[in-house]
């Protein structure tokens, strides 16, 4: 319940969450060494692109469960070392769309007709009406690399304007383009039709150093580009020196590679730039929706465990859905109970669901399967989040599998584990809403509730075997509460899982080990 707020966030986030129990701190100026000393106190974090939240601060932050983005973009939050952590970062989408379209569109505006260098000209006092002449936009064509929210909200402005729209993003299908009235083009048909480039995508490993000399040089001799979307995607070494040769009419910016930008930047010498420093997001309107909307998800969270914005927990956000509780426990003691029985070592897991209703649900079940086994088999917290890395971590790797239906289940999951020489296999349902059940182990058919203290062991099938372990059981005083039994086809080998009310003993399970006839034989604690 503690949250510690950082960079200047509208007021309204703080009030909302104190009115609903939290206990909130703000240092909306706070430096990196006195955010690592007090950062250990909070259990939330809530920061714009200021705060640089490093896989060293998220280190100290031993508490935090949740760090807030109020804004769209997280590359200032070390992703994967809060999702190792178990750590859910959530943004604020659509909060600052609309004031993040609206600057660009000024950006190009300006750009292409010189105001801000006309405006600072005037008050210098001179009155120099040819030195400002600019281009039209009517009849050019924008190319938006990025049709995102922004994206496509700079496209339908850009459009009154009488621009031609053409755009680059790997993940928009056509017809979706095409409605918008945008034709969706290769990157580089992009590069060689725009005579404006508009960058809105977010920064990451694709979009690094997009614009280049490489990419620079396949662009249309005096090119606008404007970028209000992250500094990084622009090279911008090369950026200055396409400026320089002429290449490149001009330039409109609201980010840098580094923040605050150095006034010794290159660019900030050139005539043809036009630089704001990061305010696309900062209107009003946009600051008090984004500081709104993460009070309002992190307070959803608490009271109703719903999770909105999430970038790193669609496990978590799965978990939530109707009907698949009962499945998510299902998974988790599958993989629990595989973890006291599989071999140690254990390189590959395979999850196999069966049945419709499941199929939707295959990675969070994966998760809660994981947890299951992580938790028995090491020290670290394991949650949705971070079962995946935690796993990658131990050097297990994954394999998911979904078969539309099994002819004896109507809903199965399955858990196979091995190590190379060795692969144990689990299966459960739930019968009605939420009995849960395992149904087989290995070859074996069985049914019992996967509760309390279970001894599972593989024996020759001959006779005797059941009753010299129970004999060791009244020995050892333990009272059986569940058999279940079952042999495999050829009559080879037999399965039984014993539930026990009681401690069974090393001692015992080695006696149960050493009976004749017994092959395998495991505790399991559930
Ligand atoms: N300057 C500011 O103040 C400000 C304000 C808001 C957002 N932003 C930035 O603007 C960008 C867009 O924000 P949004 O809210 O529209 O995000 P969004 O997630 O809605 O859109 C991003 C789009 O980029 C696309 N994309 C990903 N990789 C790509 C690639 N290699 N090439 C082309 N497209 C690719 C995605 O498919 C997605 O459609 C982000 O970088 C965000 O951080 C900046
Ligand atoms: O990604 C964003 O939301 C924008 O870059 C805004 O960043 P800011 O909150 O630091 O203005």
């Amino acid at each position: 319940m503690n949250v510690l707020i950082t960079d200047g966030i509208d007021p309204q986030c703080g009030q909302i969450l104190t009115q609903n129990g939290f206990t909130v701190t703000e240092k909306p100026k706070i430096s990196k060494d006195e955010l690592k000393e007090i950062i250990g106190n909070f259990d939330k974090l809530i920061v714009r692109s200021a705060t640089k939240v490093t896989a060293e601060i998220i280190e100290c932050g031993t508490k935090l469960k949740l760090i807030g983005r109020a804004g769209a973009g997280v590359d200032n939050i070390d992703l994967e070392a809060a999702t190792r952590n178990g750590i859910i970062v959530m943004n604020t989408p659509g909060g600052n769309t609309v004031s993040a379209a609206e600057h660009t569109c000024a950006m190009m505006l300006s750009a292409a007709r010189r105001i801000p260098q006309a405006t600072a000209d005037l008050k210098q006092g001179n009155w120099s009406k040819t030195k400002f002449s600019g281009v039209e936009l009517e009849g050019k064509t924008l190319s938006v690399i990025g049709l995102g929210k922004i994206g496509r909200e700079v496209a339908s402005r850009m459009q009154a304007f009488g621009m031609k729209t053409i755009a680059y993003d790997p993940m928009i299908p056509d017809e979706y383009a095409a409605k918008l009235n945008i034709e969706l083009l290769p990157l580089h048909e992009n590069f060689m039709r725009a005579d404006f480039i508009t960058i809105h995508s977010s920064l990451n490993e694709s979009t690094r150093n997009l614009i280049s000399k490489e990419t620079l040089d396949l662009m249309k001799d005096g090119v606008i580009i404007v970028n209000c979307a992250r500094g990084g995607i622009i090279n911008e070494a090369d950026l200055a020196e396409a400026i320089l040769s002429g290449k490149v009419s001009a330039a409109a910016l609201d980010v840098f590679e580094t923040e605050p930008v150095s006034p010794d930047n290159p660019l900030l010498k050139l005539d043809q730039v036009i630089a704001t420093p990061h305010i696309a997001a900062s209107t009003s309107e946009a600051q008090e929706k984004v500081a709104i909307q993460i009070a309002d998800q992190i307070v959803e969270w608490k009271q109703t465990g719903k999770l909105k914005g999430a970038v790193n927990a669609s496990a978590v956000e799965l978990a939530q859905a109707p009907g698949v509780r009962s499945y998510l426990t299902l998974a988790e003691k599958l993989g629990a109970t595989l973890a006291q029985m599989a071999p140690d070592q254990a390189n590959k897991m395979t999850v196999r669901t069966s049945g419709e209703f499941l199929h939707t649900f295959n990675e969070v079940i994966t998760a809660a399967a994981l947890k299951g086994f992580l938790d028995v088999r090491q020290s670290k917290d394991t949650n949705y989040i971070n079962a995946f890395t935690m796993a990658k971590e131990c050097g297990i790797s994954l394999e998911q599998k979904f078969e539309k239906e099994n002819p004896d289940y109507t809903n199965l999951i399955r858990i196979e584990l091995e190590n190379g020489t060795t692969k144990r296999m689990i299966g459960g349902t739930i019968f009605g809403e939420k009995e849960i059940r395992i149904v087989m182990i290995d070859q074996f058919l069985v049914e019992f509730k996967p509760e309390g203290n279970i001894i599972i062991y593989n024996n020759t099938d001959k006779p005797g075997v059941i009753a010299n372990v129970t004999q060791l059981l009244l020995q050892h005083n333990l009272n059986v509460a569940y058999v279940a039994l079952s042999r495999d086809e050829e009559k080879n080998m037999a399965m039984t899982a014993i539930v026990v009310d009681g401690e069974v003993t090393p001692v015992l399970l080695d006696e149960v080990r050493n009976v004749n006839g017994v092959d395998v034989a495991n505790l399991v604690s559930l």
